[in-house]
């Protein structure tokens, strides 16, 4: 056998069909799972901070019913006078009870403060006092937020404005008429001088985010762990279902019509369709890789005795075992194309011009001593060409169409070579 190696088999896509439906598909999935997440976290979020607001406004909503209920149960039992009792004041009342309930929920505040308030301890600090400011600045703001990061997490804090009325001014219009319970225990510094619908301070509540974010955040990991197993099992059935039912049927038929479309019927060996779209590529990868390439024309001698002698069907077989002992001798099963009725062609890619004559004498000599089932004795010619700089895949066939007509020419049985 000969070293000579025959044409590279033609390209296949980069990707196939089930490649290509598994990338769809995947992108797919993970689209739809990116958007899917990205929806849940933020509803899961918003769904923590509106239960967050709803602790905040029943907690607002007991420190209000605490205030009321000591301006109208306590208060009239307890008026201000000689003595001062601290806890018929409503917001001395809302504070201590707010602060009893911060025991067992530890985290969950409630302050009055105000920025000249009666009793110092309840002088508003910092953000505290932006908040009263916001409300003095916006007179129709009724409620104002504020976040702030502590040492035990995160704390929403929701402010209403106070807004003295009349009874307030009781004890907060001017220090001269103040209750002598309330000078005694506080003093006359702070706390008097407000007038009625001004903005004073502020009832602040103060609710953790912490606790509910992260059960937000638990929630969510959940859920993306759960739809991965989901998204997962999907993607494997979808991807079975639509192999089997779609891209199985379609990758039988296109190979089938890959063939029809590039072989040769009676033979086949690989059509002249084929033999253009691949000596060009071949050709061009050649040039490139600086590689050798010789063209091979070969065509059974007096063919057309066996069709006369023989009949049609014999003269088809013929040319099959032809086919069949070509490719026998050579190292791959693709590179021989019938580029006409008993004219065949072989493209050998690194292979020299003596390499691909003495390949050619090998042929020549094994139709010569084996004779043709049906047909007997049989006898080919051969016209060899190498690539040349500038060649194109028509000028390269016309040199070994020239060497293989000299060849006929010169008695048939032969092999010519034409080197420029
Ligand atoms: N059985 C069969 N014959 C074919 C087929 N295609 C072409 N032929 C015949 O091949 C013969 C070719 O004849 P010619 O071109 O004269 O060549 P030849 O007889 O081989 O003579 P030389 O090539 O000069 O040696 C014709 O009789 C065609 O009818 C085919 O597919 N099957």
């Amino acid at each position: 056998m000969t070293g000579v190696e025959m044409a590279f088999p033609p390209k296949r896509p980069l990707m196939s069909t089930r490649a290509r439906l598994n990338l769809y598909l995947a992108i797919t999935f993970v689209i739809v799972f990116c958007i899917s997440s990205a929806v849940l976290y933020r509803s899961l979020i918003d769904g923590a901070m509106q239960q967050v607001r709803r602790d905040s406004a029943l907690q607002m909503e007991m420190a209000m019913a605490i205030r009321r209920y000591t301006m109208e149960d306590v208060r009239p039992l307890l008026p201000p006078g000689e003595v001062l009792h601290p806890q018929s004041i409503p917001a001395f009342a809302a504070n201590r009870t707010m602060s009893l309930l911060e025991e067992v929920r530890p985290q969950y505040r409630y302050a009055e403060v105000a920025i000249n308030p009666t009793n110092p301890s309840n002088r508003a600090a910092g953000w505290q006092v932006d908040l009263i400011n916001a409300f003095r600045n916006e007179p129709d703001k009724i409620e104002a937020t504020h976040l702030s990061e502590g040492p035990s997490g995160a704390m929403l804090h929701v402010a209403r404005p106070v807004r003295p009325t009349a009874d307030c001014l009781a004890c907060h219009g001017a220090a001269a008429a103040a209750p002598a319970g309330l000078l005694q225990r506080y003093g006359r510094t702070g706390g008097f001088g407000w007038k009625i619908g001004e903005t004073v301070g502020a009832q602040i509540v103060s609710v953790p985010t912490t606790n509910a974010l992260n059960a937000a955040r638990e929630a969510w990991w959940r859920h993306v762990g759960a739809s991965l197993v989901v998204f997962a099992a999907l993607f494997l059935v979808l991807n079975r279902v639509l192999s089997r039912a779609v891209i199985a049927p379609i990758e039988t038929r296109s190979s089938t019509w890959r063939e029809l479309a590039t072989r040769d019927a009676v033979t086949g060996a690989r059509n002249r369709r084929s033999f253009d779209e691949e000596g060009r590529a071949l050709i061009a990868a050649c040039r490139e890789s600086g590689a050798d390439l010789t063209l091979l024309a070969l065509d059974i001698d007096h063919f057309k005795r066996v069709n006369d002698t023989f009949g049609h069907d014999v003269g088809d077989a013929v040319l099959c075992e032809f086919v069949q002992r070509i490719l026998q001798a050579s190292k791959r099963r693709d590179g021989l194309y019938r580029t006409g009725g008993e004219e065949f062609a072989m493209l050998l890619p690194h292979s020299d011009i003596d390499a691909a004559a003495a390949f050619a004498e090998v042929l020549r000599r094994q139709f010569e001593a084996t004779p043709f089932s049906g047909a007997g004795r049989l006898t080919a010619s051969f016209g060899v060409a190498v690539l040349l700089p500038g060649d194109t895949l028509e000028t390269l066939m016309k040199r070994a169409d020239r060497a293989l007509y000299e060849a006929k020419g010169a008695g048939r049985n032969q092999v010519r070579c034409i080197v420029s």
